[in-house]
């Protein structure tokens, strides 16, 4: 006798997905994920109609009950059997302690392309910091407790990047972002001293300072037209232009973004950044990226990255070659190429030309878009808030008095890098991190969960919670303090992770915050930036948290502005 979803039992497990796929939203999503094993015949909202569903030996046989006048269904996810699924799946016998979330579908219909962390953000005020969510495929077990995330991330053995590992590993390869075990030990640790401190102040000079100035040349033309600036793009562009000159060569006239290396790389990543939120419905579906024409788009898109940086790679090989001995560090950051790339073949290790191409690129992309985020949010904050941009001004004055900043400075410039710390506190790039469980485990609070477990650590609502951070959702760089040290993972008690936080932590940090902090001294000495008036700026997600249409921006000179405000902050 076939079963009706809302009188069956359904397993955990999902079923293989390959064969069995219902066409939805113009694209195939696989129903059998849905289910478990012992599931035979339900009623699913899909496609704006009800439809009934009878699974049987492999065989799927779909057909139209009735259209769908509640209208669940337009989202792929569709709350609300998604979330009866979890409750009837997990049943009577859950003992684990996790609240399920009351998905509704007005939480979620903007979820494709939209801002998943908002609603993971609503449910956590409904349902408390821990939770368990249906969200397509699979369930989530939603994390905004400091306590729990500290307990997941620190115990990188037992949780793996899991889902988010699948659907990037089309444009990582095996590079060290998302590896696991012995590869990613042994890579990690071939990349970290790459980014030593002398390279890092060598950066700031050659890359950092040069970028900026570049844009600032291209922005002084539109403040004497008056042309509104969409400042988001120009910080996409500023920090590729950063990262590619730094991984792979700083000789600045050389390898611009307007030539053909970075306007490749540039070009391919837009093409590439939706499609890992596109592929989460595909999870495990391979095939169906060679037959949707946006996937197909993408992974053209990733062959011309592989081959442009393949190139740089066997080009910058030839130089190493050629120098025959191995260089110090010191002799190393003094030659005209003190790159990544570089450092990594002059440290002779053994590494093929794929590994070192995917860990470049891991790099590459880890570093471009969520840097640009951070200041696009960073400058929108500060133009919403004049006091606090006042103080900047004040500061930059005091300390750099009109010349370019230099790696000695960065740690006079208390009060701008508290405006950062505190805008990555409300914009955390990425919202949410992505972990699976190794094993069954027993989380801080008694939770329990199974072994293949994913989790969702919302890194989004442990900055936003009320319960963690005081006047949570106010822009208040004060609350860090002036002299205490950088907050961090540790110091926070993870309280603060916008670089995530245990072995997996962002590599880049440092450079990412002298990167932030340089552009912004050299940008915010000369211009002033003014929202163009009745602007909405919503916010959306690919990997960092965007704006939905852009930051429109007009720009004054401030050459002869005097700045009154004194750059002392308590
Ligand atoms: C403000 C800018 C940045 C932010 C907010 C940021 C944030 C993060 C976060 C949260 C993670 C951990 C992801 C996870 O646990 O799943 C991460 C990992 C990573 N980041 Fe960054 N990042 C930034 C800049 C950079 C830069 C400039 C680089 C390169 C120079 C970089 C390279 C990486 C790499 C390679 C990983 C993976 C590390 C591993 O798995 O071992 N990031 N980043």
């Amino acid at each position: 006798m076939a079963k009706v979803l809302q009188s069956s039992s359904l397993a955990a497990s999902a079923l293989p997905s390959s064969q069995l796929v219902h066409r939805f939203k113009h694209e195939q999503v696989p129903v059998s994920a849905f289910f478990g094993n012992s599931y035979q015949k339900a009623q699913l909202r899909m496609d704006g109609k009800v439809v009934s569903v009878e699974v049987g030996s492999g065989m799927v046989k779909s057909e139209v009950v009735a259209p769908d006048k509640a209208g669940a269904g337009r989202s792929w996810v569709s709350p609300d059997w998604l979330t009866s699924i979890i409750k009837f799946g997990k049943g009577r016998d859950d003992d684990s302690g996790i609240p399920i979330a009351d998905a509704k579908l007005e939480d979620v219909k903007d979820l494709l392309g939209g801002a998943l962390f908002l609603p993971l953000y609503k449910w956590m005020q409904e349902s408390g910091p821990v939770y368990r969510l249906a969200a397509g495929p699979r369930n989530f077990v939603v994390v905004g407790d400091p306590a729990v995330a500290k307990h997941v991330l620190r115990n990188y053995g037992r949780y793996s990047k899991g889902l988010v590992s699948e659907v990037s590993e089309f444009l990582f390869g095996s590079g060290f972002a998302i590896a696991e075990g012995q590869l990613w030990t042994v890579r990690r640790r071939a990349v970290l001293p790459s980014l030593h401190k002398q390279y890092l102040s060598t950066m700031v000079d050659q890359v950092f300072c040069k970028c900026s100035e570049r844009l600032v040349e291209k922005l002084t033309i539109a403040s004497k037209t008056g042309t509104a600036v969409n400042m988001e793009s120009n910080f996409s562009q500023l920090t590729l232009d950063v990262i590619g000159l730094s991984i792979f060569n700083y000789d600045f006239d050389s390898l611009t973004s307007d030539s053909p290396v970075i306007e490749a790389i540039y070009t391919a990543l837009k093409e590439t950044e939706s499609r890992s939120t596109d592929m989460l419905p595909y999870w495990k579906m391979d095939f169906l990226c060679k037959i949707v024409p946006r996937q197909q788009k993408a992974a053209k898109a990733v062959k011309i990255i592989h081959k442009t940086v393949e190139d740089l790679v066997s080009k910058c090989k030839d130089i190493v070659e050629a120098e025959g001995e191995c260089l110090k560090v010191e002799e190393y950051v003094n030659q005209s190429d003190p790159s990544v790339l570089r450092f990594l073949l002059a440290s002779r290790e053994e590494v093929s030309s794929n590994q070192l191409r995917d860990d470049l690129l891991s790099m590459l992309v880890a570093g471009h878009e969520t840097t640009g985020s951070v200041l696009t949010w960073t400058v929108y904050l500060l133009s919403k808030n004049p006091t606090a941009l006042v103080k900047v001004q004040a500061e930059l004055t005091e300390v750099l008095r009109g010349r370019k900043p230099k790696y000695a400075d960065v740690k006079e410039l208390k009060y701008l890098t508290r405006c950062i710390n505190e805008s990555m506190r409300l914009y955390p790039h990425p919202p949410v991190l992505i972990r699976r469980a190794q094993e069954a485990d027993v989380l801080p609070g008694g939770y329990k969960i199974g072994a293949g477990q994913d989790i969702m650590i919302s890194v989004y609502n442990i900055h936003h919670s009320p319960m963690v951070w005081e006047r949570a959702e106010e822009f208040l760089p004060e609350r860090f303090g002036a002299e205490s040290t950088m907050p961090n993972e540790s110091n926070t008690d993870f309280k603060y992770i916008p670089f995530s936080g245990g072995p997996r932590k962002c590599i880049g940090d440092q450079f990412a915050m002298l990167e932030v902090i340089v552009s912004l001294a050299v940008l915010l000495q000369k211009f002033e930036f003014q929202l163009v008036p009745n602007q909405k700026i919503g916010m959306t997600t690919g990997a960092t948290i965007h704006t939905t249409t852009g930051l429109y921006m007009t720009v004054k000179d401030l050459q002869h502005k005097p700045v009154m405000a004194s750059a002392q902050f308590q």
